[in-house]
């Protein structure tokens, strides 16, 4: 914790640029709701009209105490579950009205996952596991494995091409995980947790891949579930949840760009304080 978020009112650079372009959002979640039953017959209200965008070239953190609905967020933004109530649409297309096989057809196309608990295949190499949509998908190209190639040596990663994710060190398998989830260039990146289980040098490396992904063309998006202080600090803005409901948001201008400089050391108590209050 420390003098790593810098907030400013005005809009970072990403945002701005997007916005003079007339650019339309990559993810657009309206009014959206998510009710649960408890099985005792009664009603849990896991997420309630929630309205939030994400542009080309822009990352959004998501913060919040645990169970304040952050991973239903997440799921509706990747149409692993649907709204109760309100739409989601990704890449101008209204995931929420989709059938599931439509959603799961979308997703290999258009939105890469990272997650804490990284979910590779541990009978696939790492290539494979790079390459993985394009492997399940109808849309297999020869080409395929010559991009996860290219993707294996941006990320420090091209001499394990071969090995199996036992093989890997946790850092190095997350590194994977990003790639698997940068692979074929999706629309959003949907990041849960993604430094949950990583030192501060991993963390870093995780971060700067994910930011460089989104920042390079600015035709990807990223939303990004964290606890961590680090990682929101490569947002350009955070957004704080609380029993379901969007309860306050910040616009982080020194976001941090891929060749690692950090933006200053000015913050805002705000967000300070929220990370606290998380942390308790
Ligand atoms: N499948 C489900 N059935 C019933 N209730 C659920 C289900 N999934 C989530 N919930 C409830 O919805 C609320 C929000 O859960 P969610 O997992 O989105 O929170 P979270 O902010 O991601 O929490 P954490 O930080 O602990 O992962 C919680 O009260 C949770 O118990």
């Amino acid at each position: 914790m420390g003098n790593v978020v810098r907030i400013r009112s005005d809009a970072p650079k990403n945002r701005q640029s997007c916005m003079n372009t007339n650019c339309q959002p990559l993810l657009s979640i309206r009014g959206a709701g998510r009710n649960y039953n408890d099985g005792a017959g009664n009603t849990k209200i896991a997420l309630s009209r929630v309205g939030l965008d994400v542009l080309p070239g822009e990352l959004v953190a998501i913060i919040g105490p645990s169970g304040s609905g952050k991973s239903t967020l997440l799921q509706l933004a990747g149409g692993i579950d649907s709204p109760t109530t309100g739409s989601v649409d990704v890449a101008g297309r209204r995931i929420s009205d989709m059938t599931e096989k439509e959603r799961t057809l979308f997703r290999r196309e258009h939105i890469g996952f990272v997650f804490q608990a990284i979910h590779l295949v541990p009978s696939m190499t790492v290539v494979e596991n790079i390459g993985l949509s394009s492997i399940v998908s109808n849309h297999r190209t020869v080409d395929w494995k010559a991009e996860a190639l290219v993707l294996l040596q941006h990320l420090g990663l091209h001499e394990y091409a071969d090995k199996f994710p036992d093989q890997l060190s946790g850092g190095q398998r997350q590194r994977v995980g990003v790639g698997r989830a940068i692979f074929g260039n999706p629309s959003v990146i949907l990041a849960d947790e993604p430094t949950g289980s990583l030192d501060s040098g991993n963390r870093d490396i995780v971060l700067k891949l994910i930011r460089h992904a989104i920042d390079d063309g600015q035709r990807t998006g990223g939303l990004m579930v964290t606890h961590d202080l680090q990682a929101a600090s490569y947002a350009d803005r955070v957004i704080a949840i609380s029993d379901g409901i969007i309860i306050d948001q910040f616009v982080n201008t020194a976001a941090q760009p891929f060749n690692g400089q950090r933006g200053g050391h000015d913050h805002d108590e705000r967000i300070r304080s929220w990370f606290t209050a998380i942390s308790l």
